[in-house]
């Protein structure tokens, strides 16, 4: 138990100083993440009767400040084998995987493209938000993932998404949206808990050149929007070369601007400089969610819109 804190203290070292309360931190990394669940208004309106089963077989609900958003008890419970969720009544998602949407603000009768889709947690929250009322394109790469979101579409009864595979950074520039959400393949940092060191091993020797990938897939996403169209970069990670150095590089090479949005959960804001490296000073308006100061997993979202 103890040498597996302590490597997840080695890897985390470099991030001390952006990290606030950073021993509170490494505490929360010992704690199980929280579970949640978002009720898929799609299907019921009302919270009760799924609150009333899920309590009958011995969950304790309760409700969080996101709207539709429950914690559930006990965390290391599955909700995956319940009727409630094989109904489609409830999607299992951690709770700030819902900010990517509320920054892209999706409303009924827009073109938007979820560039990185699979298995379909912010599809599925896109179609709930505009009632169903939206045209999607949900997006992956990978087709495997794909038949996962499709059965997901399915279960949660959502009709306005259609699915390509395409490698996003050749998505082809036919089509123009109204917005494009990139919810970019990343180390995942910010879901990391004790028990998990194999992961961060993993992503410590380097898999892949994934801020180069994220570059790709975000100036693609930028090439395909409509002037005046609004662009969301979401990570889950803490990584200053996956969140803000991936926006500076679009603003280097871009008409793009940042913009300011509602969080629903407390945030921090982006870097301004990493490493003696200065990020372009508007970062400061990304926002950074810290899994131990929201109760779920830490995440990044920056929201862009394109000048012209
Ligand atoms: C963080 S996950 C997306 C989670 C999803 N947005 C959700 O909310 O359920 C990143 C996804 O990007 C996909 N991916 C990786 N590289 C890609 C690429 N070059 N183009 C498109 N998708 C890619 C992966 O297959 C993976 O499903």
């Amino acid at each position: 138990m103890e040498r597996s804190l302590e490597r997840a203290e080695d890897y985390f070292a470099r991030y001390r100083e952006i990290i606030p309360d950073y021993e509170g931190f490494l505490e929360s990394l010992s704690e199980p993440l929280p579970l949640y669940f978002r009720l898929n208004t799609l299907k019921t309106k009302d919270p009760e009767p799924v609150i009333s089963g899920l309590t009958r077989q011995g969950f304790r609900v309760e409700k969080t400040e996101i709207p539709w958003f429950f914690r559930v008890e006990p965390r290391e419970a599955s909700l995956g084998n319940t009727e409630e969720y094989y109904l489609g009544l409830i999607y299992p998602m951690t709770l700030s995987s819902s900010l990517p949407v509320y920054a892209l603000d999706p409303q009924p009768g827009e073109l938007i493209l979820d560039l990185c889709a699979a298995p379909g947690s912010k599809t599925t929250q896109i179609a709930q938000w505009t009632e169903d009322r939206a045209v999607i394109a949900a997006n992956d790469r990978r087709l495997d993932r794909i038949t996962a979101l499709v059965a997901n579409l399915r279960r949660l009864g959502v009709a306005c998404a259609l699915t390509t595979v395409y490698r996003g950074e050749m998505y082809p520039l036919e089509v123009s949206f109204d917005k494009v959400l990139v919810d970019a393949p990343c180390s995942g940092e910010g879901r990391y808990r004790k028990g998990y060191e194999g992961e961060l091993l993993y992503q410590k020797e380097g898999r892949t050149n994934l801020s180069g990938i994220q570059k790709g897939l975000l100036v693609r996403a930028f090439d395909l929007l409509k002037p005046g169209g609004i662009l969301v970069y979401s990570t889950c990670t803490i990584n200053p070369e996956e969140n803000e150095a991936v926006v500076d590089y679009l603003l280097r090479k871009r008409q793009a601007e940042l913009l300011d949005w509602e969080a629903p959960l407390p945030a921090r804001p982006g870097l301004t400089e990493w490493e003696g490296r200065p990020f372009h000073p508007e970062l400061v308006k990304a926002k950074r969610f810290f899994p131990h100061e929201i109760q779920a997993v830490g995440f990044f979202v920056a929201k862009l819109r394109r000048r012209i």
